[in-house]
């Protein structure tokens, strides 16, 4: 059976970090987008990256973010991968030198195989639930029977994953990784450490 791997996104606090790299998290997000209420600053994702230990991806957000501002933050915080989570389009994503992936807002009706394939340079596909007017860290699940089975990059399962679901969409999606913020949060942005380990045991199949 193959791996998946695990992404705590909305990590605010250095605490929330050291948590999730210890539970055995594969990667943490940070959120470069000021509306939300799991936003960083370069200061606290400087300190966050700082913490962790050697070989825990370090993922920066954007939402619709410019050019300017992206390239601002990479000077300043050391991100491995960015992830686009707005209207982006292949080209706004390109250009970083850095490996990244687009998250796509699944509702009935969108062709996600035709969309996924536009964004041939994207080392994976993200798929989160539509909500209007709200881009993500939304907690709400979608319909998994909408995602197809032959995407042409690896999938990350996102929107309204918690310990209690988890291993029933890896069993029914078989993703490459699934991404978690609010199924282990205590309230937006503070996660919850009980949640946080326990939904990687279930992911890594440790219960
Ligand atoms: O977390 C946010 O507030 C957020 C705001 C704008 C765009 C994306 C955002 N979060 C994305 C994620 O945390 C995850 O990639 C994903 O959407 C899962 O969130 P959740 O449903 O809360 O587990």
């Amino acid at each position: 059976m193959a791996i998946v791997r695990t992404k705590i996104c909305g990590i605010t606090s250095v605490e929330d970090a050291v948590v999730a790299a210890e539970a055995g998290a594969d990667a943490i997000g940070l959120v470069f987008y000021r509306p939300s209420p799991r936003a960083v600053d370069v200061r606290q994702a400087r300190a966050i990256v700082a913490a962790l230990p050697p070989f825990v991806t370090t993922v920066g957000l954007f939402v619709n973010a410019s050019r300017c501002e992206i390239n601002e933050t990479l000077d300043a915080v050391r991100l491995d991968m960015l992830q686009f989570h707005g209207d982006e389009s292949p080209a706004d994503c390109d250009g970083y030198h850095k490996p990244w992936y687009k998250a796509l807002r699944v509702k009935p009706g969108i062709d996600v195989r035709a969309h996924a394939g536009e964004y041939q340079g994207a080392s994976a596909i993200l798929l989160d639930s539509y909500v209007a007017g709200v881009p993500g860290g939304t907690g709400e699940s979608f319909d998994w029977s909408l995602i197809p089975r032959d995407l042409s990059q690896p999938l990350v399962l996102a929107g309204g994953l918690n310990p209690e679901n988890v291993e029933r969409a890896i069993a029914q999606v078989k993703p490459y990784a699934v991404d978690v913020s609010g199924g282990v949060e205590v309230r937006k942005g503070v996660k919850d450490a009980d949640r946080v380990r326990d939904f990687v045991r279930r992911v890594r199949g440790w219960v």
